[in-house]
């Protein structure tokens, strides 16, 4: 399959003339770091998405999906409150059920001696977890033998097919009125994304039609669709899509960014060594149940947590912005309102300015900046910035923290079949892609820490 963008294309055609670059007709990209905050602007600046580029995903009435301010925050005030600080400090006792199924797969792999598949398991984590916590369900990924293989392939067929709907939008009509057994024949990735959103309309249909999941706590999609919401707020369309861009948003940019620390975590016996060290003081034993707050203030977990953030780069594309009425001055240009300006964070992420040697994975470059005072966490956009940036991140930060912690503590593991190759950000779907299939690692655990 032909790549959407070749990253190493993008990367030559920007440096060429660098910093600004007019990447369409219309619109703007600028490659400097530290204008990022002036695009992607919060507050009183006001910025838009652009509604063309939106379509593309097809999630109409979502908070995603939202082009003005105004129709944004009215969607997100709805979600933000379950994806709080103190929300997912709530919920951490579902990620701790989880990692004890992930546990359990790798305790019998070092039984049996066989590979496992990291990137499905982190998945099939991932997804199990937001499933839950939206709608209340198991998705069952972490109950399968070899984990769900197949948890990735709607959010595949998403971002793949996303891009030819953006210049052809009839091929999302045609597509939705295929019958699916034709459509699984045709494209099973984009047949995995129409069930998935069959499914997800299915749940909030239900949740509407005033069904309870007797779940304790009430799952977030049944709290949002409740008779006491405002009748506005409650249409099947937007909210299954409000569900669709969870269950999509937290499963694959998290999983890819454990995976690689994962890959990195295997590979560097004295980065595991070390981290091990320190994980002990909050973890006695193998089995300790940390809590997220007590991780996070570990600095060389909080330096592997960061590196494996800035090196899976989150989302891959553009991702532009429109200042409908402030023209935007950059240098000795004025660029004016509403011209789309994007900034790719990849570009930011591994600006050897702010990272020197920026594709190594180095925790200890977190250690040396807070001894020197410096702010690196400024230029950590992979969850982008403003009003616009990721609904997730805390969810992700917790996962991330208490997976790696465990994963760390617990398991020692060889790679098994795998090279940088499988790990490597090669072509850009939306999220960031290897030379052919999935972001992949697979490992043998050679040891259950005891002590
Ligand atoms: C490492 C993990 C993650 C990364 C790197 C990431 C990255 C991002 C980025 C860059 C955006 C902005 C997209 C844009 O410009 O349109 C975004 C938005 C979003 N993310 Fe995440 N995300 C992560 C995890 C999650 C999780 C766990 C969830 C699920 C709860 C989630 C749900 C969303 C949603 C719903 C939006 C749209 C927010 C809005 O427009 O108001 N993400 N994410």
């Amino acid at each position: 399959m032909a790549s959407r963008t070749s990253r190493s294309k993008a990367e030559h055609a920007t440096a060429a003339i660098r910093p600004i670059v007019r990447v369409t007709p219309h619109e703007v990209h600028i490659k400097d770091s530290n204008y990022y905050d002036e695009i992607y602007a919060s507050g009183k600046r006001r910025r838009e998405k652009d509604a063309i580029l939106v379509a593309q995903f097809d999630l109409k009435g979502s908070a995603f999906s939202s082009v003005t301010p105004e129709e944004h925050r009215q969607k997100r005030s709805n979600l933000e409150k379950h994806f709080s600080k103190q929300s997912v400090t709530n919920m951490e006792h579902l990620i701790h059920e989880n990692i004890d199924k992930l546990d359990q797969h790798f305790k019998r792999a070092y039984e049996s001696h066989k590979a496992v598949t990291l990137d499905a398991g982190f998945a099939g984590l991932t997804s199990d977890v937001i499933h839950k916590y939206a709608y209340g369900i198991n998705s069952g990924n972490l109950d399968h033998e070899e984990f769900n293989e197949k948890v990735r392939d709607g959010i595949n067929g998403l971002f793949k097919f996303g891009h030819i709907s953006y210049f052809f939008p009839i091929i999302q009509t045609v597509m939705k009125s295929l019958p699916l057994e034709w459509l699984e024949k045709i494209d099973p990735f984009v047949y995995a994304l129409r069930i998935s959103k069959e499914n997800v309309t299915h749940q909030t249909k239900e949740f509407l039609g005033g069904k309870s999941s007797n779940s304790k706590p009430r799952p977030i999609m049944e709290i949002i669709t409740g008779s006491d919401m405002p009748e506005h707020l409650r249409q099947l369309e937007g909210l299954s899509n409000d569900g669709f861009s969870l269950v999509l948003g937290g499963t694959e940019t998290t999983a890819r960014a454990l995976t690689i620390a994962a890959f990195r975590l295997i590979s560097n016996e004295n980065m595991r060594k070390k981290l091990r060290e320190e994980l002990r003081t909050v973890m006695p034993t193998p089995d300790s149940r940390p809590t997220w707050s007590q991780l996070e203030q570990l600095p060389y977990l909080s330096g592997v947590v960061s590196e494996a953030l800035r090196l899976s780069t989150g989302i891959a594309s553009r991702s532009p912005r429109i200042a409908p009425t402030e023209a935007l001055l950059y240098k000795d240009y004025t660029i004016p309102p509403g011209t789309r300006v994007s900034q790719t964070n990849y570009f930011v992420l591994t600006d050897p300015e702010i990272f020197p040697d920026p594709h190594a994975f180095d925790p200890d470059r977190w250690l040396r900046a807070a001894a020197k005072g410096e702010r690196l966490d400024r230029f950590m956009v992979q969850f982008s910035k403003g009003t616009r940036n990721c609904l997730g991140m805390n969810l992700a930060y917790a996962e991330l923290f208490l997976v790696l912690a465990a994963f760390v503590r617990r398991f020692d593991m060889e790679l098994f079949e795998t090279t940088e190759k499988q790990i490597a950000f090669v072509r850009d779907f939306g999220t960031p892609y290897p030379d052919e299939g999935n972001t992949t690692v697979r490992a043998t655990v050679t040891g259950v820490i005891k002590e």
